[in-house]
């Protein structure tokens, strides 16, 4: 089967998390990294997951799993370690059209996790489809280590110039050239950073047209 792979944005989504030892905790720190809403359901956790919730982070319920307990939810990790719980927190998801993952029990996933290498906004998730996670992890590992480690700070800056260039140049090849030009040089924050120069000089060549007269409705009197 072929997996789709998407970028979720689940920023005040509300997430649930059943169990919370330590596989609990580094998907509560995925989630958390996407500044979800994240409920935590366990009787008990790992001292780093009471500090989240301690900080009101996250949301701990100090009990276990009960039939219900997804209702609302738009994304559920089954993590305890009772595969009988696990399985039941999917039977449940799946009735309530929640996306689910029960650790390490692919049958009973909806999604999978990926092995990500993050630069800021840069991520490169990887996914074997669960034919081998420990090649998805020495895969992470490789690439981390030729990823230049201030890749996010220039992605960051990229993006601004790109903002910069969109905003003066109209959509067509010579603006798609340019910012291919662009993604493949340094750019920094400076106004007479030499990309910056580049992308200023070739708006000149490359101008929005005029904007329409107004009609005369549409004029603000003084
Ligand atoms: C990527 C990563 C993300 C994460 O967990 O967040 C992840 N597993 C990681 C590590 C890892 N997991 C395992 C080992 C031991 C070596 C080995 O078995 O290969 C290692 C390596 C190690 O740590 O040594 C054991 C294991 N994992 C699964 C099974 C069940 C089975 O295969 O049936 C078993 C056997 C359990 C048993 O024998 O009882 C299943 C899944 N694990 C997945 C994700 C999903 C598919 C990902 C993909 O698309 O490839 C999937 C399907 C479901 C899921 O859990 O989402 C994370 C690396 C993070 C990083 O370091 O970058
Ligand atoms: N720890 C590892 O390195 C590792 C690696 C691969 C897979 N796994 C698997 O992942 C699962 C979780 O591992 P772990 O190390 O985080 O386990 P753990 O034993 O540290 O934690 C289990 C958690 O589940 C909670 N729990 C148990 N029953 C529950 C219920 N009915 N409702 C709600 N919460 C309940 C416990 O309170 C605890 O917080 C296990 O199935 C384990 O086999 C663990």
């Amino acid at each position: 089967m072929s997996l789709f792979p998407i970028f979720l944005k689940l920023a005040a989504r509300r997430c649930i998390v059943i169990g919370g030892g330590t596989i609990a905790e580094s998907k509560i720190e995925s989630l958390q990294a996407a500044e979800a809403n994240i409920t935590v359901i366990a009787p008990m956790v790992t001292e780093r997951i009471a500090n989240f919730a301690a900080a009101g982070e996250i949301e701990w319920l100090r009990r276990e799993y009960a039939a219900g307990d997804l209702a609302g939810h738009f994304l559920v990790v089954a993590a305890t370690d009772n595969p009988a719980t696990n399985r039941a927190v999917f039977q449940e998801a799946r009735e309530r059209d929640v996306l689910c993952n029960a650790v390490d029990d692919p049958p009973f996933c909806d999604f999978y996790f990926p092995s990500v290498v993050r630069r800021g906004d840069l991520q490169i998730a990887i996914s074997t489809a669960g034919a081998s996670p420990a090649l998805a992890q020495q895969l992470r590992k490789e690439i981390n280590a030729q990823l230049p480690l201030d890749a996010g700070e220039w992605l960051t800056e990229l993006g601004n110039l790109r903002r910069e260039v969109v905003a003066a140049e109209p959509l067509n090849e010579e603006r798609r050239w340019l910012l291919h030009q662009l993604a493949q040089r340094e750019v920094c924050g400076y106004e007479q950073c030499p990309s910056r120069v580049i992308a200023r000089e070739h708006a000149v060549k490359n101008p929005k047209p005029n904007p329409l007269p107004n009609k005369p409705h549409a004029e603000v009197k003084p």
